[in-house]
């Protein structure tokens, strides 16, 4: 999948502690009814037998909704299972290495935590840049500095890619971050935590849109 059709909108990347007890496939799925456009399995705990039969099951959900699975941080589960594609922080497998054992049309993200990894990314062909983390979040509480909107708007004059937002997005701020420069919008607790995942996924995608719409 190209770039340019590569559905951004709404990004839910899984996180299990965050779904409050509650069974993740059905999160998951109630996400995509309500408009996530991609899904990705993050898992930082789980033995690789277990992340592959995980990973192979969530793909098995989402084909009939064609919704596309990307793996986090393993290359290994992603090709095991059939997944769309990686994707990769700073301390993960390098772009070049990804490129060397991933088939050509396999979708790949990469984390930017500063400038300088925005610039170098520019040499590089990949499906998208994630901004991250626009806001401190308590979901991953191991990030870098925060970007901010003004850090944003900034990375979005500077990247060839689309640009995803993470990190403390909600519906309040999805306008915003759509307004400075983001493609689309990735989020956890936004829909993992909330009392209905469906709903909350509506509402945000519907955010996307509006901010699309009234871009500066
Ligand atoms: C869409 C998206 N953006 C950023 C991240 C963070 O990746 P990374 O910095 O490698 O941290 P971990 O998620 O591996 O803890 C992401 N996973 N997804
Ligand atoms: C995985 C990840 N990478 C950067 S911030 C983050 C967590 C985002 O979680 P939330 O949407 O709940 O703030
Ligand atoms: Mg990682």
């Amino acid at each position: 999948m190209s770039a340019s059709t590569l559905p951004l909108d709404l990004y839910l990347v899984t996180d299990e502690a965050a779904c409050l007890g509650r069974d993740l496939f059905w999160i998951v799925e109630e996400a995509v009814k309500g408009g996530v456009s991609l899904v990705q399995l993050r898992e930082k705990n789980l033995d690789t037998r277990d992340f592959i039969d995980k990973a192979s099951k969530m793909k098995e959900l989402l084909a009939p909704y064609n919704v596309p699975l990307i793996i986090n941080d393993r290359v290994d589960v992603a090709l095991a299972a059939g997944a769309d594609g990686v994707h990769v922080g700073q301390s993960d497998m390098h772009y070049h290495q990804l490129r060397q054992v991933l088939p050509g049309q396999s979708i790949v993200g990469i984390s930017a935590e500063n400038m300088a990894n925005v610039e170098e990314a520019n040499d590089w062909e990949i499906s998208y840049l994630a901004i991250s983390p626009l806001f401190d979040t308590p979901t991953k509480p191991d990030t870098g500095t925060a970007w901010g909107m003004a850090g944003l708007q900034q990375a979005a004059k500077v990247s060839r890619h689309p640009l995803v937002v993470i990190g403390g997005i909600n519906t309040e701020n999805v306008t915003q971050a759509i307004q400075h420069g983001a493609s689309g919008i990735a989020v956890v607790s936004a829909i993992c935590s909330a009392a209905f995942p469906g709903y909350a996924a509506e509402q945000l995608r519907k955010a996307v849109i509006s901010g699309k719409k009234n871009r500066l």
